[in-house]
């Protein structure tokens, strides 16, 4: 941390950005289409299966140039070659930064601090795929000699969002044992998930790479409670594994390190589920399509790591989320995924981004001298349109939007027309919500509708919204390691070019500790003293409301 983090909005580039910015303003997505008409095959890049079209944003050939430079003066290139070759690029917590080495292939080999990790990588995947074989296909029993039926994963955060997330989106490869996910601490979440379980049958996964997460624990200390009163205490062994990065404390909570599946302090939990993370997904779809889903990330990070600045996807849509966030003053954006098995999607990559670029200083600790981190959220689309697309049409906030579709489903239906499908009338869905954001209708227009004359402004469309399409073929294992990998990688490039440190988390940690401490303050009764009036009064408000006053 001895080298100064340079302030992106002092270099050239910036400079000419934000100009730029301004000689651009009045420029409608109209006007660009009609000067380029080669524009959206110019500004589709592909990168694997995935064929990202950025025609709908706010920008010219120039803009990009200038993007594209302010990459290269930000370092950009330096900091992928610095992350894939294991320098400690997390520089707050002094860590390599390798989930790119969790997809590498068994033949390939990367010494990092004096170890191959990928021959590691590749024996918990042995062992992964082995403990999976045996589960599938009825051999692990439970404590009475049963088939397992379900497996639980208990994790959160990055050791709950992607496992539940990809297990949820690969659906239609599932043919292992059924998955349940348990995350809050609010004990309706594994109340609700052991309602209809048979202990007997049950498998729990404790999936925390620092194995001392609050929900977690207490989740886990549960479930092994539910489990011991009633199988006892040698039940254990039969129904709980974990992934962690910490035998002592796997060791110390009960679980046998033999059940145990290690990853390693360079693999950042947001970006873990390729890791022993994964297991949930194995178990649900099997060791072949789990190195498919790895294959599908490798495809992303080797088009990341060697297509020209021009060409390369992730890096195109990282910069292109700096100008809408920073430079436009676009603070969030909308992940719509137009394909109900990625409904998880959005909140996933909730932490994937907001956890990564949510800073305010830089990685030497200076502070950020323009906006960071995007807000992303979102829903998978028809649904959003019926709920918060209002906003986005003709609402004063203007969120970019990232829209995904999907050219086949695997679970097609006939439409309601006799002739087409639900598949493509979901699609035409898409592309219709795309281009009315960026096309917009003028008050000319909508009279010439014959709209009375009162309603002309309330239904004119503004336009000029920006937006990302992503088209893949189909939701294969492949295709979601890649999605994945795209948001990862344009993520870092975000993070790069605004000079944070897009690996480590400190702004969750006091709010951890102060509720540790607030526990037994809510639990008294003595007089509350927290520090702050505020949180004094809620405490009396909730102790008043627990025993049943008002
Ligand atoms: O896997 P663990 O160590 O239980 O951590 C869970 C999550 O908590 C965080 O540390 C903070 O939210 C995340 O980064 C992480 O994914």
């Amino acid at each position: 941390m001895d080298t100064e983090t340079q302030d992106v909005t002092t270099t050239e580039a910036w400079r000419a950005l934000d100009a730029h910015r301004d000689e651009i303003a009045a420029v409608s997505l109209r006007e660009l289409f009609a000067i380029e008409p080669q524009r959206a095959q110019a500004l589709t890049s592909h990168a694997g299966d995935l064929v990202v079209d950025f025609s709908k944003q706010r920008l010219t050939g120039r803009t990009l140039e200038l993007l594209l430079q302010l990459a290269e003066q930000t370092g950009v290139a330096a900091a992928r070659e610095a992350m894939l070759s294991g320098a400690h690029i997390n520089v707050t917590e002094d860590r390599a930064v390798l989930h790119t080495a969790l997809r590498l292939p068994r033949d390939a080999q990367l010494i990092v601090d004096g170890v191959d990790v990928v021959a590691d990588v590749h024996a918990v995947l042995d062992r992964m795929g082995e403990f999976t074989d045996r589960l599938r296909s009825g051999d692990w029993r439970g404590a009475t000699g049963q088939q397992i039926t379900t497996v639980v994963n208990i994790g959160i955060g990055g050791s709950d969002l992607g496992p539940a997330m990809v297990t949820r989106a690969l659906r239609r490869f599932h043919d292992g044992p059924a998955t349940r996910f348990v995350s809050n601490v609010d004990p309706a979440d594994l109340t609700a998930a052991l309602a209809d379980l048979d202990p007997a049958t049950t498998v729990f996964i404790v999936a925390s790479k620092t194995f001392s997460t609050l929900e977690t624990l207490s989740n886990a200390t549960a479930a092994r409670r539910w489990l011991v009163d009633a199988l006892g205490e040698d039940a254990v062994a039969k129904h709980f594994v974990a992934v962690s990065t910490h035998t002592e404390r796997v060791v110390e909570f009960g679980i046998d390190p033999a059940n145990m599946f290690e990853f390693w302090d360079w693999v950042g939990g947001r970006y873990s589920v390729g890791s022993a993370i994964g297991l949930a997904v194995m178990c649900a779809i099997g060791r072949e399509r789990f190195a498919e889903f790895l294959a599908g990330m490798h495809t992303i990070d080797t088009h990341f790591a060697t297509t020209a600045p021009a060409r390369n996807a992730p890096l195109l849509a990282g910069v292109i989320g700096v100008w809408n966030a920073s430079i436009l003053g676009y603070r969030s954006r909308a992940v719509v995924p137009y394909a109900q098995d990625l409904a998880r999607l959005p909140a996933y990559l909730q932490q994937l981004t907001m956890e990564s670029n949510g800073k305010s200083v830089r990685a030497d600790g200076t502070p950020v001298a323009c906006p960071t981190g995007e807000v992303f959220w979102g829903e998978p689309g028809t649904n959003g349109q019926h709920a918060f697309f209002q906003l986005l049409h003709q609402g004063t906030e203007i969120v970019p939007v990232d829209f995904l579709g999907l050219a086949r489903s695997g679970d097609d239906l006939p439409a309601r027309d006799g002739q087409t499908s639900m598949q493509v009338l979901l699609l035409a869905n898409m592309f219709a919500q795309a281009k009315v954001l960026a096309f917009g209708r003028d008050a000319d227009e909508v009279r010439a509708d014959g709209v009375d004359e009162a309603l002309v402004a309330h239904k004119v469309m503004p336009g000029d919204r920006p937006s990302t399409t992503i088209l893949a073929p189909e939701l294969t294992p492949s295709v979601v390691g890649q999605i994945i990998a795209f948001y990862e990688h344009q993520t870092f490039v975000q993070g790069v070019v605004w000079g944070i440190d897009s690996f480590d988390q400190w702004g969750v940690e006091l709010g951890k500790t102060q509720a540790t401490a607030l526990q037994s303050v809510l639990a008294g009764d003595e007089i509350p003293d927290t520090g702050d009036a505020s949180t004094d009064h809620l405490i009396e408000v909730y102790r008043t409301l627990r025993n049943g006053g008002r």
